[in-house]
Order: C-alpha cells, then structure tokens, then sequence
C-alpha cells in the first residue's frame, strides 16, 4: 500500500468510524474462541504473539467480551460459553446485536441434530426477530467434515425466512475463509446500532 493510500485510510478512518456488536453462539467445542482468536489476529502485536489458533483451549465459563478493531470498524464480540448450563443467557446476549454468528463443529456429524434445535429454539425468541445470521461449518481441515450442502441441509437452514442468513464452511486452525466472515461483518456494520 502506497503512502497516500495509507493516508487516506487513517483519515477515512477518524470521519467514519463505525461499531457494531456480535454474539457468537453454537454448542461447546464448536470453536467460538478459536475464531474469535483468528478474527484478531492481524490487529496487534500482543495478540499475534498470544493469540491466534491454539489446540489447548479452555471451554468458556459464562462469556468473554473482546473488542476487535477492523479498519474503521471496531467489533465488540460476545464470546458466549456453549455448555448446556449457558446455553439459557444466549438470548440475553443477542439482543440488539447486528449479528449473530453461529458456529458448528462440522465434523462432529452426530453433535448437528443438537446444534440444530438449539439454533432453531434461539430464534424464536421474539427479541431476535430479524437479526441477521450467519452461520460457520467450522474444523473442513477435518476429512469427516460434512460439505456447505449437508451442513445446510441438516440444519434446516433453508426454512428459516424470516432473516437474512448465509453460511460459510471455515477452519480457525487452518485459518480458511476467515477473511471472507470478517469481509461479511463489516458489511454489516451498517445496521449497527
Ligand atoms: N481441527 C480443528 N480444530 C479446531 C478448529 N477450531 C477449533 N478447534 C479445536 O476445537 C476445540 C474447541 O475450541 P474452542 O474455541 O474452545 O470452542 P468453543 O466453541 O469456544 O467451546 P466453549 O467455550 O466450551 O463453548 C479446541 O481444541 C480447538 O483447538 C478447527 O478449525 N479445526
Ligand atoms: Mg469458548
């Protein structure tokens, strides 16, 4: 990048500095620190240093709140815990959120039926209406992983009308496609409020 592009930059980003907020739901192992970890990687010495992917991850006690900066976009994520005994605060934490982002271990097969009613149970929630969705098959470096199709599929993600929802097939340790989830979050930072 040039001088006066980098310029340019800093200057966009002190006259259009945007914030949205984000949860990050799914069940426990799915790997939503993991991906929170590789969404801010990139952003700051300390966190490249410490963060990034890791194999020893300690399951999440409640929820960790992390600010990422992208460009002029700061993110605030809530990184919820996926255990049975968290899963009733979800919705707490996905009101008034301008997404959120479901992540499933697409290779665990047997763990989808459960990811999927846990999804479908927090979306009728009424405080979510209309929050647009995404959703990550994260772990493909897996060879049982299932493709974007049977994750589709098996999730129902195809009844679901009343939001906007799209799905990307990632891999945290792999780092595949993450850049494509952060490209897709500062679109929507847009409706952040
Ligand atoms: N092979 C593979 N393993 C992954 C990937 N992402 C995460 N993991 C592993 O999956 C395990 C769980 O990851 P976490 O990020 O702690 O999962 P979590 O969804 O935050 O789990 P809870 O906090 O308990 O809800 C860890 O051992 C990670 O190293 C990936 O893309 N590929
Ligand atoms: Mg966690």
């Amino acid at each position: 990048m040039g001088f006066f592009d980098s310029l340019l930059n800093w200057l966009r980003s002190l006259f259009f500095k945007q914030e949205m907020e984000l949860s990050l739901v799914g069940l426990q192992n799915a790997g939503k620190t993991s991906l929170v970890n590789s969404i801010a990687v990139g952003e700051h010495f300390l966190c490249n240093f410490f963060g990034g992917y890791s194999e020893d991850m300690i399951p999440t006690v409640g929820f960790n709140m992390r600010k990422v900066t992208k460009g002029n976009v700061t993110i605030k994520l809530w990184d919820l815990g996926g255990q049975r005994r968290f899963r009733t605060m979800w919705e707490r934490y996905c009101r008034g959120v301008s997404a959120i982002l479901y992540v499933v271990d697409a290779a665990d097969r047997d763990s989808v039926p459960i990811s999927r009613s846990e999804l479908f149970d927090l979306l009728t929630k009424p405080s979510l209406s209309g929050i647009p969705l995404l959703v990550l098959g994260n772990k493909i470096d897996k060879s049982e992983a299932l493709s974007k199709q049977a994750l589709v599929d098996q999730l129902g993600l195809g009844s679901i009308t009343d939001r906007e929802v799209c799905c990307y097939m990632i891999s945290c340790k792999d780092s595949v496609n993450i850049d494509i989830v952060i490209d897709w979050l500062i679109k929507h930072s847009k409706t952040a409020k």
